[in-house]
């Protein structure tokens, strides 16, 4: 069951079909399925309302396969006697209820709390289409998510096949914009009470937010100000790439993990980033280092005017900027080829003195060369427990 409810999920989810659609397809519509531009287009006559109405989806190859498999393994398991639809119920008979189907898998994988409904889901799909598409691509949308209303309209076209393929892959491009599930829901849920799930969810978040402004953008690498307008215009206000022009972070294979990568050329001097957290002493600091077995550790030490203080990455996201993820954090150390050096500065704030670390360029650095500072710290120094990290070599 659970596999033909995700099926039948992947039409109403990730294709924006009403769950009539579900529930109407035929196995003669599977079995005329084509293939255009890479993608697998299959048209639904009827739906289970009764009225004759038309939609058109395009799954992925990967999608295809997931039905096909239903179709070839699963389905004939559940046939008996005649029934022309393509996703059969446990007797055999047509399935009743695709949105009953949908809320059952949500609730198998622990996330009733967050389940949401085919039609909150379109509604979704709707605001984010209106403000980011062309008109064009809006009627194509249209036709793609509520083919059966327009279709009472006499002055309507089909889609061409390449025209619904094109709006497929367009669709695929929206942005997810909903908030990570809390504390309480990750709990409840039966996840683990330590932020790792939602840290995880911030940085597919982020990159996904990253890849759908550049893939506006096919051939030039767009301009600052046209990123910052493209932020603004999606509502964007946190987790989004927008602070330091001409930086990303990168995953790197092994235990390395990730690190920050200049996407611009920097000329020796210039100011790249800087080690953004909250300042604490390097008591409070040292405090919250020894709680970190076998983690990645993102707290600065230094020296400011006498003091010993210490700046907390560790508490991430932070309060000013809630969910941003900060390039600082995530710079890897060499002590053989460092290219930056942190700066300890005093900033006026808001009438306040702020310790902060800035971090300058000791050379030029080329587009796509990694950012590496000397940690200033060696085997022995290192946690008292360095003797085996080989990267602190490097
Ligand atoms: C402040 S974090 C740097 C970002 C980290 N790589 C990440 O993915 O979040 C420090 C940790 O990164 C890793 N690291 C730093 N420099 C490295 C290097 N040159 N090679 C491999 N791993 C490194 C170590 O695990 C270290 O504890």
């Amino acid at each position: 069951m659970w596999y033909r409810y995700y099926c039948e999920a992947l039409m109403m989810l990730r294709h924006f079909q009403r769950p009539g659609a579900v529930e109407g397809m035929t196995v003669k519509e599977w079995v005329n399925r084509k293939l255009t531009d890479g993608r697998y287009l299959i048209g639904i006559k009827k739906h289970n309302t009764g009225a004759t109405h038309v939609a058109t989806i395009a799954l992925t190859l990967e999608e295809e396969a997931w039905y096909q498999g239903y179709y070839e393994f699963i389905r004939p398991e559940f046939v008996r006697g005649e029934c022309n639809r393509f996703f059969l119920s446990a007797r055999g008979t047509k399935i009743t209820s695709g949105s009953s189907d949908l809320l059952r898998l949500h609730e198998s994988c622990g996330i009733n709390h967050v389940s949401c409904t085919s039609g909150q889901v379109r509604r979704a799909a709707e605001t984010l289409v209106a403000t980011s598409f062309t008109e064009n691509q809006k009627q194509n949308v249209a036709a793609y998510m509520f083919h059966s209303d327009l279709m009472a309209d006499k002055h309507y076209r089909m889609p061409v096949p390449s025209t619904i393929v094109a709006t497929a892959v367009l669709l695929d491009t929206l942005p997810g914009d909903c908030q990570p599930p809390t504390k309480k829901q990750r709990v409840d849920a039966g996840f683990s009470e330590n932020r790792v799930y939602y840290d995880r969810w911030r940085k597919c978040q982020y990159a996904d937010r990253q890849e759908h402004l550049l893939s506006s953008y096919t051939y030039q690498k767009p301009s600052c100000r046209k990123i910052e307008r493209l932020i603004s215009k999606e509502g964007w206000t946190s987790n989004c790439p927008k602070k330091w022009k001409g930086l990303v972070i990168k995953s790197f294979d092994g235990q390395k993990g990730e690190g920050v990568v200049a996407t611009t050329n920097f000329t020796k001097g210039d100011i790249v980033c800087d080690y953004h957290g909250k300042v604490i002493t390097k008591a409070d600091g040292e405090m919250m280092m020894k709680d970190l077995v076998d983690q990645a550790c993102y707290l600065f030490f230094f020296k400011a005017g006498g003091e010993n203080l210490c700046i907390d990455a560790q508490t991430w996201p932070c309060q000013c900027h809630a969910g941003l993820e900060t390039f600082g954090r995530k710079i890897n150390h060499s002590s053989k080829h460092p290219n930056i050096m942190p700066l300890s500065v005093v900033l006026r704030l808001d009438d306040e003195d702020v310790h902060t670390i800035l971090f300058k360029a000791t050379m030029d650095i080329k587009v796509d060369t990694e950012l590496k500072f000397n940690y200033g710290v060696n085997r022995k120094s290192f946690r008292g427990e360095a003797l085996d990290l080989d990267w602190l070599d490097e």
